[in-house]
């Protein structure tokens, strides 16, 4: 086993096991339109001038098909395919071994980009402009720097926090793509595809149900459907309607728009003991016991996007849908900063 294949085969999540249920071609990957047909024009021109594809960039919040598209990249490239991830890379040696054993064309993808150490990254600068690897032989008065050519290669690299790339890497790729949450409409078609897929018999407003409770990721969608058809498998449903379906999610803790135990324990905390805010991101990781990348990545995107709560200079606030999800009135005089000291 070589140092790469190390590298390579390190820190796959639990959900990858599921790759049974991962699209593998464009044209089977459900939503994200915008973002498929650019890919699909980029992906034919560069196919059309035998070249490689310019570097893309997925930025998105988790389950939202990263790791998906980059897969799919490289199989409608007709390519070899690499994963490795940013913390894995220890030293920018590392990178330098996986870089010159790419085949031409190859797709390597480096998830959590953001994450690479810094002495890494500067490896990548001159690897994504120029296709080189600038190595320092020797040391001292006598050192100098040799140039490797290196074989044409597409770098994909997926994030979480778009954020937190420095502005050399990001401005390296040719092609970011960001990533949005699905509508209900495309993942019932996600939530149907993954039945038929698990030999699971459901019904359109069944598919609808799941679908509505996903918080708009599709990962999501496919773990409750699991969760779903076994609560199904027991009671002795036939099909899976939407009353099976709202009965098992119900039981799952998953309430009318989705959200989950945290996302009400996060809502609740700003609404109870803060009295709706504004509060600091990393009070409420204390008061979770949450680690802040994980209220900031995982949860606030979602309840961003539905409009419960939102992200101001000075902390977050809830917003009347919040107060209203959670069957509470805001109290008097905390809302638009009325009666606002300042501070
Ligand atoms: N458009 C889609 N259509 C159908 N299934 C999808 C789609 N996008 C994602 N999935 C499914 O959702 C799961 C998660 O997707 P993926 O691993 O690509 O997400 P990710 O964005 O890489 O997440 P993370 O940020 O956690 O790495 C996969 O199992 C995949 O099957
Ligand atoms: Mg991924």
């Amino acid at each position: 086993m070589t140092d790469t294949d190390r590298l390579l085969s390190a820190s796959r999540r639990p959900e990858d096991v599921d790759a049974a249920l991962r699209p593998k071609h464009l044209d089977e990957f459900v939503g994200q339109q915008a973002a498929r047909d650019n890919l699909r024009v980029f992906i034919q021109a560069a196919r059309s001038r035998g070249d490689a594809l310019d570097h893309v960039l997925f930025f998105g919040p988790p389950g939202l098909g990263k790791t998906t598209l980059a897969q799919i990249i490289a199989r409608e490239m007709g390519v070899g395919f690499r994963a490795t991830s940013g913390p894995v890379i220890a030293k920018s040696g590392d990178l330098a071994a996986l870089l010159t054993n790419l085949e031409d064309g190859d797709v390597l993808f480096i998830d959590e980009i953001h994450r690479l150490q810094p002495a890494v990254e500067e490896v990548l600068y001159p690897a994504m402009e120029d296709r080189a690897l600038d190595l320092m032989i020797g040391e001292g008065p006598s050192a100098r720097s040799v140039r490797i050519d290196l074989p044409r290669f597409t770098l994909v690299g997926a994030t979480t926090r778009q954020g937190l790339l420095t502005t050399p890497l990001r401005d390296r790729f040719g092609i970011p793509v960001r990533l949005q949450f699905y509508t209900v409409e495309e993942l019932t078609r996600v939530v149907t595809r993954a039945a038929r897929l698990l030999d699971l018999a459901i019904a359109e407003d069944g598919a609808t149900e799941v679908a509505r409770r996903s918080r708009g990721t599709p990962r999501i969608a496919g773990r409750l459907l699991r969760r779903v058809r076994d609560f199904a498998t027991v009671a002795g449903h036939d099909v899976v309607d939407a009353r099976a379906a709202d009965q098992a999610l119900n039981r799952l803790e998953v309430d009318a728009l989705g959200l989950d135990a945290m996302d009400r324990r996060y809502l609740m905390m700003i609404a109870d003991v803060y009295r709706g805010g504004p509060v600091g991101v990393e009070t409420l990781a204390a008061g979770l016991s949450e680690p802040r990348d994980t209220i900031e990545e995982v949860i606030e995107p979602y309840l961003i996007q539905l409009g419960l709560v939102a992200r101001t200079a000075r902390g977050r606030v809830l917003n009347a849908g919040g107060w209203k999800h959670l069957g509470l009135n805001p109290p008097v005089g905390s809302q638009d900063g009325l009666f606002d000291l300042g501070g």
